[in-house]
């Protein structure tokens, strides 16, 4: 069990249906945030076990002239392949639910921990096993036409990239039934603003 004093809240949603636009706004507002996202990025710079162990599976076509890994490359190889997507999570997934773990201790002392985390729900089994117990899980909801627009236009990808990149993960409309509160982020930012505050106002 996870010792923390306060309550944690999992963000979580679809890819760019806005989680990190909700909880940058969150942490501006003074409470504490740990990103998955973050966590997975940093996990994964040069010479650490993740880039290693990443390294040696898919090859040296992954890196950049720096030795880093090129993210688009990677993400291009294993967004068109679901059986490389498992390896690659099977390879990274450890490492950062380890450090999530370490982070939540790490807070224990805040009396709201908000976790970014976009595989909430399709990484269930190893929340379960690393004992993190989430007290309201909060969906930010884009519809899928709004999520390929996104996408497509923060990563100048295709819409058929934007697609597989949507398609890697479980089913928006299914994600809605199991969460304890809906953000709809369909309209201006300065409305989701205002939603915010009314969920943080009532907590
Ligand atoms: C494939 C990689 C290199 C692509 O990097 P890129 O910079 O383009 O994307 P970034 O990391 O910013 O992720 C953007 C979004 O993609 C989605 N996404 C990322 N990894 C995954 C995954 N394994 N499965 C499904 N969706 C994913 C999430 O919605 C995430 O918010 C990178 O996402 C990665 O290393 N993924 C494996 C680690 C992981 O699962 N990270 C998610 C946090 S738990
Ligand atoms: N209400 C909105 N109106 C217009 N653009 C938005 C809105 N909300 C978010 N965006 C933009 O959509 C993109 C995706 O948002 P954001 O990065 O917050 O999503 P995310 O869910 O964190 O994505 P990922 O899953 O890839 O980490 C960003 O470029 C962001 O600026």
């Amino acid at each position: 069990m996870i010792h923390t004093n306060g309550r944690i809240i999992g963000i979580t949603g679809g890819i760019a249906t806005g989680k990190s636009t909700v909880t940058e706004y969150i942490q501006d507002k003074g409470y504490k945030v740990i990103d998955a996202d973050k966590i997975a990025k940093s996990l994964m710079v040069k010479g650490s076990s993740s880039y290693k162990k990443t390294v040696e599976y898919f090859g040296k076509d992954i890196l950049k002239k720096n030795g880093e890994i090129d993210r688009k490359v990677l993400g291009d190889k294993v967004f068109s392949n679901p059986k490389l997507l498992k390896v690659l999570n099977s390879l990274t997934h450890p490492f950062i639910f380890e450090e999530i773990k370490r982070q939540l201790e790490e807070a224990y002392l805040d009396d709201i921990i908000f976790l970014d985390i976009p595989l909430l729900f399709e990484e269930y089994d190893n929340i379960l096993k690393y004992d993190i117990h989430f007290d309201e899980i909060w969906l930010v909801f884009a519809d899928r036409d709004t999520q390929i627009k996104r996408l497509m236009k923060r990563n100048d990808l295709t819409k058929k990239e934007a697609i597989e990149r949507i398609d890697a993960q479980i089913d928006m409309d299914w994600k809605k039934g199991k969460a304890t509160r809906i953000i709809y982020n369909l309209h201006s930012i300065e409305n989701l603003k205002k939603d915010i505050n009314l969920l943080l106002e009532n907590l």
